[in-house]
């Protein structure tokens, strides 16, 4: 080795130790620093068991006005006829056990609900934010994303300045990927919170979907023969992806494989939705392979299309955002990696029932 490989080489190690310093000191700064993703490779979990869910919303049904939460609000806004309500004058931490029973039931006929100005709900840390969501369910724990230290139960997306890899952008023609959370889970989650702690000054919205409006869009022959159907949802793939060291290189609990019904109703409002993601379905029971190929191609590709039914959320500091996560599907929008700015999420996810077929009596084989 040269004299001047060798110094060039101890420069590079002295600014990467400065940069290593001052990368530190952002963070200690950072004020969410407490919340910033945590990888323990030791940590593991056991599987999950199944568990009793009652929704909610049920028991906002019965309420003489399910909407009396909103009832002080400041502005309600319909963002499209179908998906998405914003309300800017409602406090979140306010609302007591009645409602959040009549939040969940709006958020699930609603699809998504935006609420602005929610600083005193982000603020008031992972206690809170824990009882928040076990109001809704049993609080899902992610097999491989990044969580804070010693709270397991909340999911992070993460990107700042430091982010090494873009593989959304690097690897495909599109940074969307429709999807419902974590599909592969016996009891997928249900009612489920997100806000962003940083939020990049341009760019990062997210978009959403009505899963109920893409069913309603197929005509009855077509959606009668999908009632008939299941399909295989996987999360061998994501825990793949984190063992390629891609992601945090974490996998703490096995991926598991589910099947569920293609159309499911929801447990409160009766309503169908179509429940096939890109993301987690992998190949619909009993088809030959060409035909679930076919079949789940063309769904992902009206799903992916129609703009019409899509509600896009544009982040402001203090923003929170629930959806059904049974009957809607989203995705992130990576537009803001040149920016190097922090965009920083933090997701409550309570699990729900397991998908109950629209078709009464459809067998759902085990795996
Ligand atoms: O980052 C986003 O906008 C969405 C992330 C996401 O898909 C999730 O947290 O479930
Ligand atoms: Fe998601």
């Amino acid at each position: 080795m040269s004299t001047t490989e060798t110094i060039n080489q101890a420069s590079e190690a002295v600014s990467s130790l400065t940069l290593k310093t001052g990368e530190q000191k952002d963070q200690e700064e950072y004020r969410y620093a407490h919340l910033l993703p945590h990888f323990d490779p030791s940590e593991k979990f056991p599987a999950l068991t199944p568990f009793e869910h009652v929704d909610p919303g049920s028991r906002a049904l019965k309420h003489a006005d399910p909407l009396a939460f909103l009832k002080n609000a400041a502005r309600v806004v319909q963002l499209t006829p179908r998906l998405g309500t914003e309300v800017r004058g409602v406090s979140l931490l306010s609302l007591d056990g009645d409602g959040r029973d009549q939040l969940a039931l709006e958020v699930a006929r609603r699809g998504l609900m935006v609420f602005r100005d929610q600083h005193e709900f982000i603020d008031a840390g992972p206690e809170s934010y824990l009882e928040w969501g076990r109001h809704f369910g049993r609080l899902h724990v992610h097999p491989t994303s990044g969580h804070p230290k010693n709270h397991p139960e909340f999911h992070l997306v993460y990107k700042d300045a430091n982010s090494t890899f873009n593989f959304e952008v690097d690897e495909s023609i599109t940074t969307t990927v429709w999807h419902s959370d974590v599909s592969y889970e016996l009891q997928p989650p249900g009612l489920t919170t997100f806000f962003l702690l940083s939020v990049p000054s341009t760019g990062g919205d997210t978009l959403f979907t009505s899963q109920a409006s893409t069913l309603r869009r197929l005509s009855a022959p077509f959606v009668a023969f999908l009632r008939t159907l299941s399909a295989v949802h996987s999360g061998v793939e994501q825990a793949a992806f984190s063992r390629s060291g891609r992601r945090g290189g974490v996998v703490r609990r096995e991926p598991v494989e589910h099947v569920h019904p293609l159309v499911r109703r929801h447990p409160v409002t009766g309503e169908e939705a179509l429940y096939v993601n890109r993301q987690f379905t992998r190949r619909i029971v009993g088809l030959k392979k060409e035909e679930s190929e076919t079949l789940l191609n063309f769904l992902y590709d009206h799903v992916s299309k129609a703009g019409d039914l899509q509600a896009r959320v544009k982040w402001e500091p203090g923003t929170v955002v629930l959806w059904d996560n049974r009957v809607t599907a989203h995705s992130a929008i990576v537009d803001y990696g040149e920016l190097k700015e922090r965009r920083h999420g933090l997701r409550i996810t309570p699990q729900a029932e397991r998908p109950i077929p629209a078709l009464e009596g459809l067998e759902l084989p085990t795996l």
